[in-house]
């Protein structure tokens, strides 16, 4: 084959919680596919963002943090998605924070699969205050594994991305695209209805929601370019429910209006939400309840 040969593969998006896997997903697909918090753990799905250029499709898969220090149930979901998205993918970008390295890579590193490549994304280099410490910081994290490539970035400003999709795009295999061009994401609207509303509950409500709270697309109609949007947010304790709505409504008016506003944003059309809260005990710990919202 020519070496003008189109590519196309996967690429896994792995790292510790709150190093800015998803801000770097959006960043590299240049749209909202997965949502981003200050919070850890705001990443509950594997996403798949999309991005086509003229020599290569990326399919990105947005892992969810992995998680250490919380072993319930939809913890050990989530690692159990991180090892799984690592099984099939073409290339695993392994994200730390510029001048991190500690017992949460060193486990990561136990994750990853010997017959795949791993480039290793320095993130928030935008963060050092010293520039001069970021090549001795290299030159430790690369004695550590055999990282294919190691590469400096920023996400948040959009430094050394450009530099990152290049040099992965190298190491996807020759193949046809899987995806229209146009594809942001394999994702239905459905889900992304979903994923915005939780952005939204989670800024707004701060320390208050740790994993108790989730939420659940009852009904999403489209009428022509209308879609109307029936969504039940799910908390697992009755004295949560009064927390999410606040004082007279303004709260849940608030958050509402704002997913409302990300969601036209995205679909490109007017949207008609509803929301309310729902009551289901202890949901967080029951494996069966949570497949039954559609962690897997
Ligand atoms: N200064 C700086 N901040 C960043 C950068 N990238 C991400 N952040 C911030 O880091 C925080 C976490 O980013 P996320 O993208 O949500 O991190 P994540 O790894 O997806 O987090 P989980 O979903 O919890 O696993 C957010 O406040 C981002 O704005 C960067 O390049 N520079």
């Amino acid at each position: 084959m020519s070496e003008t040969s189109f590519r196309c593969g996967t690429l896994a998006v792995i790292g510790r919680p709150n190093v800015g896997k998803s801000t770097l997903t959006n960043r590299l697909v240049g749209a909202k596919v997965s949502i981003t918090s200050k919070k850890a753990q705001t990443t509950r799905h594997r996403i798949h963002g999309i991005l086509t250029t003229d020599a290569c499709q990326y399919i990105f898969v947005d892992t969810p943090g992995f998680q250490t220090a919380h072993r319930n149930a939809l913890n050990r979901i989530m690692n159990r998605s991180v090892t799984q998205a690592l099984a099939d993918v073409d290339v695993v970008l392994f994200v730390i924070e510029a001048g991190r390295w500690g017992p949460g890579e060193k486990e990561i590193l136990r994750l990853l699969p010997s017959d795949r490549k791993v480039l290793l994304v320095i993130n928030k280099i935008d963060r050092l205050a010293d520039k001069s410490r970021l090549l001795p910081f290299i030159d430790s994290v690369s004695r550590e594994y055999d990282f294919a490539e190691i590469i400096p970035l920023s996400a948040e400003k959009g430094h050394g991305t450009a530099e990152l999709l290049a040099t992965a795009g190298k190491y996807l295999p020759e193949s046809p695209p899987f995806f229209d061009a146009d594809d942001i994401t394999d994702r239905s609207e459905r889900f992304l209805a979903a994923e915005l509303l939780r952005e939204k509950l989670f800024r707004n409500l701060g320390e208050e929601l740790p994993y108790g709270l989730t939420v659940e697309i009852e009904k999403f109609e489209e009428e022509g370019a209308l879609r109307r949007i029936y969504a039940a947010i799910v908390v697992d304790r009755e004295g949560y429910k009064a927390i999410v709505i606040g004082k007279g409504g303004e709260r849940l008016k608030r958050i509402s209006s704002d997913a409302r506003a990300d969601m036209e944003r995205l679909f490109g059309g007017k949207v008609w939400l509803e929301t309310w809260v729902k009551v289901k005990g202890g949901w967080a710990d029951d494996e069966r309840a949570l497949k039954s919202l559609g962690y897997e």
